[in-house]
């Protein structure tokens, strides 16, 4: 059974490196891989994509038949690809004993994917049927204002919770700057809190407080280091995809059944209801 990989992360975290950069690690190492990407908008796909939105539904056209600006056609899109995303499942589900893992990368734009609907019903789709890690990427640099990497933790644990799967966080970029300091900042609040107090505003007492709340998160994630751009950190970070998709199994999988078992059951409720309701009106 095929482990998916969805990567998610900020705008130019750089997740089309990072998709890149893991297909070709995983075809050296032998792993077979099948690809997907999710972004409508992206002049040019930089990777061997399986499966290409932009072949099902066109962006720009999207924008000019319903006259949307740029993040309303993206919504749009994945909403139309997301109500035929059951054949995408049945195709990768065709392909699973010849294939590894299964690659996706989303739109740039984060909550496109992460906050929408259209992302939720994808997501559960694949969780469903294969074991799933979300990898969610953060760029190390950028980390390095602590604000800044409050507001990833926050993102990713917002992720997390909707998804309720197995989440690992990876700090790319570290060949201009090394992850080691957030990987501390996750682990000892008293670090974090020094280094909020030397870029004193209101936001960082925001993110102090939040900082708290984040523990419990920061036990439940996995983290690592790496570089999409020179490879560093990459066999460690597949080593780490594997405890993920044993996590999945023995924690996630259980409930995520029973959550679609309740809501089918919700649905097959209301639905009677209704019939009840509409042959009383006849
Ligand atoms: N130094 C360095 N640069 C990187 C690395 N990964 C990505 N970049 C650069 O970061 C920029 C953004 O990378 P992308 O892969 O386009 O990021 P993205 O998150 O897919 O961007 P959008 O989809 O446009 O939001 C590019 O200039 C990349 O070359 C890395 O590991 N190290």
């Amino acid at each position: 059974m095929p482990t998916v990989l969805i990567v998610l992360g900020m705008a130019g975290s750089g997740k089309t490196t990072f998709v890149q950069r893991l297909i070709s690690t995983l075809a050296m190492m032998g792993k077979r891989t099948y690809n997907v990407n999710l972004d409508p908008a992206v002049l040019e796909v930089n990777f061997p994509a399986n499966i290409d939105i932009r072949d099902s539904v066109k962006y720009k056209s999207v924008m000019k038949t319903y006259k949307l600006g740029p993040n309303g056609a993206i919504l749009t899109c994945l909403n139309i690809f997301a109500a035929q995303f059951d054949q995408v499942v049945k195709l990768i589900e065709q392909k699973k004993g010849q294939v590894d893992y299964v690659v996706i990368d989303t739109p740039g734009q984060i909550e496109a994917f992460s906050q929408s609907a259209s992302g939720q019903i994808i997501t559960e789709s694949l969780a469903c049927t294969f074991p799933t890690v979300n990898l969610y990427i953060a760029d190390t640099v950028r980390c390095e204002n602590p604000n800044t990497f409050t507001s990833n933790m926050l993102y990713s644990l917002s992720i997390l919770y909707k998804s309720k799967l197995p989440m690992l966080v990876c700090f790319n970029k570290n060949d201009i700057l090394d992850h080691t300091f957030a990987l501390e900042w996750m682990q000892d609040f008293d670090l974090l809190d020094q280094n909020l107090s030397k870029v004193d505003t209101y936001l960082s007492s925001l993110s102090r407080s939040l900082s708290l709340v984040l523990e419990e998160f920061y036990r439940t994630v996995e983290a690592c280091g790496v570089s999409a751009r020179t490879g560093k950190g990459f066999e460690g970070m597949i080593e780490t995809v594997g405890r993920c998709r044993g996590e999945y199994f023995e924690v996630y999988h259980r409930e995520m059944v029973e959550r679609i078992k309740d809501r089918n059951a919700k649905e097959k409720e209301a639905l009677s209801a209704l019939d009840v309701a509409m042959k009383q009106q006849q």
